[in-house]
């Protein structure tokens, strides 16, 4: 047991979805904190896991802002409840929000509640391909605005400039925290921050660009009460948590081990696709040569719950088969669309499970939160990725079900078919 444990978790981390929860539980278990996934707002009197880190879940990434305000509040609460003393604020790396929020909003109120007036801002991921340089979000080689993301059904991105966007969701200053700075170092970090505090800057977008500038980051935001990032961040804070020495420390990238293998169910499964993400597109096309699959159109007549059920009769139980929607621009339903083809796949996945499939696939963040509030899952133990970010998890709960909840843009083009023959 590392230090952080045996004295309860020193980091709660509340993500706006699901996906995003797995990614970041992924990347601290990676640095070596034994981490606990937990899904939803936990009840005021839920006991908090034996862990050093704990992650819950939200899906206020799209809701309504009050809503999501709410929610990522009773989380804050629950962990100052249960004395944890610092909050991470796990937003997408693609900044995924609108004008309106939820980025803004939930990092003000958490900041309010925490008693706090100053946090940084960076979704740099390396391992993701996401960089920020002068503010700007890049994923791989292309400004965000360039990328798929600009297509995306319920959060466009169409500007790169995280500044200007973020300045658009809060009535509090905005300010940037320029690479030079950063890899100065964790003092120039934290020197510079107190700099831009007296000025009363509260939001500070920082630039980074790979692991050693993140690392700065965190050593540089370490006073800080809330911090704020995507999984790359939260991988350097980890590290600060465990310490070098941490057991299993980053050997837990490497993919499931048989031991993990042994403990996950086997047998019949599903894969249900409802992201419209480019990877996906790439994932879906991949699997449907191999097996068999349901295309939902949210366009078509009649209750899509339905069909999908019927279909599910005829085929599922045997081999693994999938069922999306997932399309590209131009054959999407429109934005209403949305919510009726993810309570769609909910209903897909609650009626696979009576069929006795046990392993799950999803793609999607706002998909994923369907899809594990539509089966009651309330906590998940966090085992080997798949992929970078994309770990299988195993239901606490019965019926044992093992769940691999896939961020839209993460994953290589035979993840289903992969992750599905390696847990066979
Ligand atoms: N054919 C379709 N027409 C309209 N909307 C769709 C269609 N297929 C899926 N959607 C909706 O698009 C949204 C996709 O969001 P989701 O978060 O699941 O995927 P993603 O954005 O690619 O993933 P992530 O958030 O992990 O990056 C969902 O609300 C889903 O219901
Ligand atoms: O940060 C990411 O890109 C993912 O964890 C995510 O949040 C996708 O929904």
């Amino acid at each position: 047991m590392s230090a952080a444990s045996r004295r309860g978790p020193l980091l709660g981390c509340i993500a706006d979805d699901y996906t995003g929860g797995t990614d970041v539980a992924a990347a601290l278990r990676r640095a070596g904190a034994r981490t606990a996934l937990l899904f939803g707002p936990p009840g005021a009197d839920a006991p908090l896991p034996e862990c050093d880190a704990v992650v819950v879940a939200l899906k206020t990434r799209t809701a309504p802002v009050a809503e999501a305000v709410s929610a990522s509040l009773a989380v804050r609460e629950w962990l100052a409840g249960h004395g944890v003393p610092r909050v991470y604020v796990k937003y997408c790396s693609t900044f995924d929000s609108t004008d309106e929020g939820n980025i803004g909003p939930i990092v003000d109120a958490v900041l309010d509640a925490s008693g706090t007036a100053q946090t940084v801002v960076c979704p740099a991921a390396p391992e993701h391909g996401r960089t920020v340089y002068q503010g700007h979000l890049f994923v791989g080689d292309r400004l965000l605005s360039q990328t798929s993301m600009r297509h995306h059904p319920l959060t466009p991105m169409t500007d790169p400039d995280l500044v200007a966007v973020l300045s658009r969701q809060t009535p509090h200053p905005v300010g940037l925290l320029p690479l030079p700075v950063v890899r100065r170092g964790g003092a120039a970090v934290r020197d510079a921050l107190e700099e831009l505090g007296r000025r009363g800057v509260r939001h500070v977008v920082a630039d980074a660009t790979c692991g050693e500038e993140l690392t700065a980051l965190a050593e540089g935001t370490a006073h800080l009460p809330v911090v704020t990032g995507a999984a790359g961040l939260a991988r350097a804070v980890g590290h600060l948590l465990t310490g070098p020495d941490a057991a299993g420390a980053d050997a837990a990238g490497a993919g499931v081990t048989g031991p993990e293998r042994a403990r996950l169910p086997h047998g019949p499964a599903i894969v249900l696709s409802g992201s419209c993400s480019a990877a996906t597109l790439e994932q879906v096309e991949h699997a449907r040569k191999v097996f068999p699959s349901y295309r939902l159109d949210p366009a078509a007549p009649g209750d899509p719950a339905a069909g999908v059920r019927a279909w599910l009769d005829d085929h599922a139980g045997r081999g693994p088969v999938m069922v999306y929607s997932s399309a590209a621009p131009g054959e999407r339903g429109d934005a209403g669309a949305a919510e009726a083809v993810e309570q769609a796949l909910a209903a897909a996945a609650r009626h696979a499970v009576d069929l006795g499939v046990r392993r799950i696939v999803v793609a999607g963040g706002e998909t994923s939160g369907a899809v594990v509030r539509g089966l009651g899952i309330g906590s998940v133990v966090v085992t080997g990725e798949a992929d970078r970010g994309v770990p299988w998890c195993l239901t606490t709960g019965e019926p044992r079900l093992a769940l691999l909840l896939k961020s839209g843009n993460f994953g290589r083009g035979d993840l289903f078919v992969r992750a599905l023959e390696e847990t066979e």
